[in-house]
């Protein structure tokens, strides 16, 4: 069993001059952002990937201090914070996205379990890395292509050829992303024509369709309507039972219904972990009620 609040380090800011820790004996905090109650609370007894001390350079920019955290197996892990404090760059670390751009560093490492392999580690390939760990932006971004090549896409890459088994793995990644009802009369169609929580859809689609281990989503409902929204988080919370994730996003409210464990962060350290019901119910930081009732900054 692992602790899950965090009492690591708080960032050389305004916050180490406020009272950051809650002091004993103070009242319930009003804060009033509904969480799925249904949740059991339970420490985490099986880890995914385990974050040690991990830093990470943008050239001389230390972007991510010292960041331990543990990532739970099959639970959605939210990361929240103010613009600018490291949440996509923690993020892309995972899938070694920061690889292709120049000048760039880690240390630290990203266990990867049950293979004890460090997604950081020198030696690791990163294009291996993203078979394992898959990914899914703020923007839709298919592939001009049918809807069914875009979700074959990453299969065919590794080789599978056998069109029943194409045919196969694409319904079940389509069913998985709650969209073959919708597409299933359509698979030959561009997939440029689907609506943008569609499009969302199938590039959640396409990404389960490779089977990762973790699959990262970088404020993936930020570009879409209400009703989109709801869908994917609905979807998202669904995964679960398939599939590690880790979440960034903005909303507070969203972070509260699709999480299971969620991680506030500034100016690149990580300030508290917890339980997402106890972050969005009763946080330990004044620092984490602060941001996520709106009186930060
Ligand atoms: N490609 C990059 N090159 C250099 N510095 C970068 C790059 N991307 C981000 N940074 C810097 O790293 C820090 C963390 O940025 P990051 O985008 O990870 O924050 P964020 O919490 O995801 O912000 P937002 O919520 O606005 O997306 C910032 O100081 C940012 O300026």
């Amino acid at each position: 069993m692992i602790e899950t609040t965090s009492t690591r380090g708080t960032p050389e800011s305004t916050l180490r001059n406020e009272e950051n820790a809650r002091p004993a004996g103070a009242v319930t905090p009003r804060v009033n952002i509904a969480v799925d109650d249904t949740r059991q609370s339970r420490a985490i007894t099986s880890v995914k990937a385990q974050v040690e001390n991990l830093n990470f350079y943008y050239g001389q920019n230390r972007a991510l201090k010292n960041l331990s955290i543990p990532i739970a197996d099959k639970q959605v892990t939210a990361l929240i914070g103010p613009s600018g404090c490291g949440k996509s760059t923690f993020l892309r670390c995972f899938n070694r996205m920061h690889d292709l751009q120049p000048d760039t560093r880690y240390e630290g490492s990203i266990t990867l379990h049950p293979d004890n392999i460090n997604l950081v580690g020198a030696g690791i390939d990163p294009i291996e890395v993203r078979m394992r760990i898959g990914m899914v932006f703020q923007k839709p971004n298919p592939f001009p292509k049918t809807i069914f090549e875009n979700v074959a896409y990453g299969l065919r890459l590794r080789g599978v050829r056998n069109r029943a088994t194409l045919a196969e793995e694409v319904e079940k990644a389509l069913r998985g992303a709650a969209l073959w009802d919708e597409v299933k009369d359509r698979l030959q169609d561009s997939a440029l024509a689907l609506s943008g929580g569609q499009m969302q859809r199938l590039c959640i689609a396409r990404a389960l369709a490779t089977t990762p281990e973790i699959l990262l989503f970088d404020e993936p409902t930020s570009a879409l309507d209400p009703i989109a929204t709801a869908k994917i988080e609905e979807l998202i919370s669904t995964l679960r039972d398939q599939v590690t994730v880790l979440i960034v996003t903005h909303n507070m409210q969203q972070a509260a219904r699709v999480s299971d464990y969620t991680a506030f962060m500034y100016l690149g350290e990580l300030i508290e972990f917890d339980e997402a019901a106890k972050i969005f119910t009763n946080p330990s930081k004044k620092a984490t009620e602060d941001y996520i009732t709106g009186r930060y900054g």
